[in-house]
């Protein structure tokens, strides 16, 4: 992955996402497209955005049974985006699947999205995983062990919190991605996030990637915001 910094456009609209690509003109991004825009927009917004040379991570959190998986992957491979994610708790059948429809939908000499395994959600806390998933272990065993299944599935990596990556790093080493969302600057609201650190941070602990959404999108300035996450990212002292 050339850019580390990945914006998510979450907008109901491909109206808004031009209106906020406007002062990022001439300057490439690396974009997430998720459920909200996507389910709008459709392939529609992938073939736009490729265009506008942006680069495009199709969050899709695939969950479902190993064929049903194989064959979603084969259409997305073809849409030609650069990374797309499963859930890990589909469980190491459903990921071969994933990664099976993945080689079978790309073009013949070019490589297939890379593919990463959401373990637990950034929303998620530890109290939740007890009381509501009735999960005993920790937060760090489970997001640990969701890794484990989706190396051993031959995935490229996983999306967790930062906080977690200096774990994924010890087991699995530097090439294993470990993208990270619940990225917040240090003056911003939390929002429905529980597991946050700011883009410095991230970066000291390791993170392949991070990808924020509403501290940028939501900024009364975004291209200034994109700045200090680019600042942050790069040795900048928080504020
Ligand atoms: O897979 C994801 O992208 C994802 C996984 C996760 O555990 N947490 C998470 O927030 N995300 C996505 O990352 C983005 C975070 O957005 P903000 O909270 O606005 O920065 C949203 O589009 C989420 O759907």
């Amino acid at each position: 992955m050339d850019s580390p910094l990945i914006v998510a456009l979450d907008f109901p609209s491909m109206e808004e996402v031009k209106r906020f690509l406007q002062p990022f003109q001439g300057e490439p991004l690396f974009v997430k497209v998720g459920m909200e825009l996507y389910y709008q927009e459709g392939p529609a917004i992938i073939s736009y955005l490729k265009e506008q040379g942006q680069q495009i991570f199709l969050d899709l959190k695939l969950h479902d049974i190993p064929n049903t998986v194989k064959q979603a992957m084969k259409g997305i491979a073809r849409l030609g985006v650069d990374l797309i994610n499963v859930h890990a708790a589909g469980g190491t059948k459903m990921m071969e699947a994933a990664l099976e429809g993945l080689e079978a939908g790309t073009e013949a000499g070019k490589r297939r999205p890379y593919c990463i395994a959401v373990t637990q959600l950034t929303s998620t806390s530890e109290q939740m995983l007890h009381e509501q998933l009735l999960i005993e272990r920790s937060l760090e065993e489970t997001v640990l062990h969701y890794a484990s299944l989706a190396k051993r599935s031959g995935l490229d990596g996983v999306v967790c919190s930062a906080k977690e990556v200096p774990f994924i790093r010890e087991h699995f080493g530097e090439a294993f991605l470990a993208v990270t969302p619940g990225i917040r600057f240090a003056a911003d609201e939390k929002n429905d996030q529980v597991r946050v650190v700011t883009p410095y941070e991230a970066k000291q602990l390791g993170a392949s990637a991070i990808v924020i959404g509403r501290s940028i999108t939501k900024a009364v300035d975004p291209y200034a915001a994109y700045q200090q996450l680019q600042r942050e990212w790069n040795g900048g002292k928080e504020k």
